[in-house]
């Protein structure tokens, strides 16, 4: 199964918001037919409506893959549009914070092959990265075609348990936002130092930009790349003191951090 066979048997979207508009501008920038796509979504976005895709009309009836891109919240009103579709070979993939494949079992039929994801928004420009795990009625081939359509907007890795994907959507699904925050962090303590704030503004994204591109690409480890810019008794040295504190610093704020995130997502669950 590739690509073609989406193209050929189709794609349905269940919610075309922030996550599943990020995936769908990645795969028709891959080639993905705009015909083969059908949406369904309430309001439907000017730039949804510029793709070309099919939108709020007739379904495919046993279209290849559809995407569950709805907020958790919103489910229990989206699954019974989703139980009409499919015959046992169309494949559920799910990218909802919290909701365990058996909520989708419990709705869609015990037999339905169904794939648990865990996405973040980089996807938007091809950076994203998957965490992907399925259910036992999914084929070997079928979470391979999830993993090819997830890899078309950035990396992919598989799960072994499913109760990993609560602190995978702590780090790494929630994990954009922390780094957002942080770009603001820097820009506002740059102009407490006396910076106009779009000064400010600019050092901050390029430094983060710049960091992240560059952990990606060197050899080093990050804790190497660190201690690269840490020169003995410099400027970094006194900043990273007071990061880098055990008890006021970084480390315990960001275990609490994804604590919280991952607790939410175990939350969701429920
Ligand atoms: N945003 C992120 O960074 C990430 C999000 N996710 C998951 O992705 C899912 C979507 O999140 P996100 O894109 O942020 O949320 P959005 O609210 O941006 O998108 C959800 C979309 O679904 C639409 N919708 C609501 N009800 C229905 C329905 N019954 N049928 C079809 N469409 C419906 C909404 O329309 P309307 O707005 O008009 O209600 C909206 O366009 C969530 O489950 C979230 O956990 C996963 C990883 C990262
Ligand atoms: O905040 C949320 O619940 C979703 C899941 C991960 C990122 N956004």
């Amino acid at each position: 199964m590739n690509m073609d066979h989406v193209a050929e048997n189709g794609l349905v979207l269940l919610g075309c918001g922030k996550m599943g508009g990020a995936m769908l501008q990645g795969w028709l920038a891959q080639g993905l037919p705009p015909t083969s796509v059908s949406v369904i979504d309430p309001n439907p976005s000017d730039w949804l409506r510029g793709t070309g895709v099919g939108i709020n009309g007739d379904l495919p009836e046993n279209p290849a893959i559809v995407l569950i891109a709805v907020k958790p919240q919103m489910m229990g009103e989206a699954l019974p549009t989703l139980a009409a579709m499919g015959n046992g070979t169309t494949l559920f993939v799910s990218v909802a914070a919290g909701t365990p494949i058996a909520a989708f079992e419990a709705a869609l039929g015990a037999e339905s092959p169904i794939v648990r994801a865990m996405p973040n928004t980089p996807a938007a420009v091809g950076r994203g990265i998957t965490a992907i795990i399925g259910n036992a009625h999914a084929s070997a081939a079928q979470v391979d075609l999830a993993e090819m359509l997830l890899r078309a907007v950035g990396q992919v890795v598989r799960l072994d348990t499913e109760d990993q994907m609560d602190a995978v959507t702590g780090v790494s699904g929630s994990g954009p936002a922390y780094v957002f925050h942080m770009i603001e962090c820097l820009a506002a303590a740059g102009e407490a130092q006396g910076l106009a704030p779009a000064l400010a503004m600019q050092l901050a994204q390029a430094t983060v930009a710049g960091a992240g591109a560059l952990a990606e690409a060197a050899d080093e480890t990050p804790a190497q790349l660190r201690v690269n810019v840490t020169s003995p008794n410099g400027t970094t040295q006194a900043g990273l003191a007071v990061l880098m504190d055990e008890e006021t610093g970084l480390p315990p704020l960001m275990r609490k951090t994804v604590a919280a995130a991952a607790d939410r997502s175990r939350e969701l669950g429920q």
